[in-house]
């Protein structure tokens, strides 16, 4: 029976879906802490649990490698996430994080790393109303142990230790449907580099096209054309805050970032997020932002290629710049830096420029949940201003 574990669990359930008499809001109440159980949960007698501290580089090295070989691929096992350890570094260690959130199953014998869960505290807000959460991310578990049911043990003591830190919500997204998505976003793709995305099998040559053809049809110009479009740097925290937190406050569910959560995840950071601001020539004032991070893929089982350079979409805004034009320049520099591909959800205003761009569909769905915290009903992709790394 599908589910099992999720059927126990604190979330929107299926065959609660259209019953509008259920409040929108936390399913359960919080507990006092003394009643949330003190001792970790049980886990089969080879594995025992332990906290890794992405502070050490060995320990960094061995969550690196865990998702380097066990982590997401894509629908046709082509592709599989390969996240850096600096990324992984920037992604775990945000303001106020908990190292106990960062837990790892060790093998009692080898003490090797066979499985991974994290949770980072975030700010969200659900219509009028901000949240601490914990954002849940990177739960893998090695190749050779699956369907041990490893995770839903996972899940529930990172659960546990989240409910410590006295925080009962939390967000989270799979390409999976779980019970019960409060977004479905669509995953969208704009080719930069188009022989080797045909050659590792990423695109297909289009029909009565030609590869000279289909490199002309994705050719960019080589600079940026908005006067003032530059690096984000440390005096534009101030002002990029504003600008997003006036941007996001018309979304139902989005990320409530204030100047400190600003500086950490939106300045630039080589080889893991870069953020682009246009400062108005004549005004100095910062007008329009964009952001992508970096994360790269490796490549299964082609002889040529090993790695598909890969950059998402993180957080767009634009006042003055035209949306298209400012994404026109992200895809600019993103082609510049050696990016293959350039990826975005069709989450907040993103819609408008996808197709205009030359983005094309992917194969696939990704979906967005909450934990313990119930919406009426799901949310439409646009109504959504919250990325997840
Ligand atoms: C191209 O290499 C891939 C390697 C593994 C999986 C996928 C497909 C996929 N599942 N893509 C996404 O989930 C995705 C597509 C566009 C934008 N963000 C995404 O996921 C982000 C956010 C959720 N955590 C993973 C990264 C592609």
């Amino acid at each position: 029976k599908p589910h099992k574990f999720w059927e126990t669990q604190p979330v929107g359930q299926f065959k609660d879906i259209g019953d509008t008499s259920l409040p929108e809001g936390p399913i359960e109440a919080a507990t006092p802490l003394s009643e949330v159980k003190q001792e970790p949960y049980n886990l089969p007698a080879a594995y025992e649990w332990t906290t890794c501290d992405m502070k050490s580089d060995y320990v960094c090295s061995e969550v690196y490698n865990l998702l380097r070989n066990n982590y997401v691929e894509d629908d046709e096992n082509m592709f599989r996430f390969n996240y850096s350890k600096e990324f992984l570094t920037w992604a775990l260690r945000p303001p106020g994080y908990y190292p106990s959130w960062h837990i790892g199953v060790r093998a009692k014998t080898s003490k090797k790393l066979v499985a991974f869960i994290s949770g980072v505290p975030a700010r969200i807000r659900v219509r009028d109303d901000v949240v601490k959460m914990a954002e849940i991310n990177f739960l893998c578990v090695h190749k050779k142990l699956r369907s041990k049911r490893l995770a839903p043990v996972m899940i529930k003591e990172v659960t546990r230790r989240v409910h410590l830190e006295n925080i009962w919500q939390a967000a989270y997204t799979a390409g999976v449907v779980l019970p019960t998505p409060v977004a479905t976003c669509q995953y969208w793709h704009r080719t930069l580099n188009p022989k080797k995305l045909i050659d590792v099998g990423f695109s297909r040559l289009g029909a009565r096209m030609t590869m000279s053809r289909t490199i002309k049809l994705y050719k960019l110009q080589d600079a940026p054309v908005t006067p003032g479009f530059r690096k984000m740097e440390p005096c534009d925290v101030p002002a990029v805050t504003r600008l997003l937190r006036s941007y996001l406050s018309q979304f139902l569910v989005a990320t409530d970032f204030d100047e400190n959560d600003v500086e950490h995840w939106l300045l630039p950071r080589e080889d893991v997020v870069d953020s682009y601001l246009v400062e108005s020539p004549e005004t100095h004032d910062v007008t329009d932002f964009c952001s992508f991070y970096t994360l790269p893929s490796t490549i299964l089982g082609n002889p040529n290629y090993t790695t598909l350079k890969a950059a998402y979409s993180y957080y767009n805004v634009a006042t003055k710049t035209t949306f298209l034009q400012l994404m026109n320049d992200a895809l600019i520099v993103a082609k510049q830096k050696g990016f293959d591909v350039f990826n975005a959800l069709d989450v907040m205003h993103n819609e408008s420029f996808l197709k205009e761009l030359k983005f094309g569909p992917g194969d696939g769905q990704l979906h967005y949940y909450l934990y313990n915290y119930r919406l009426r009903s799901a949310l439409k992709p646009s109504e959504l201003g919250l990325v997840l790394l």
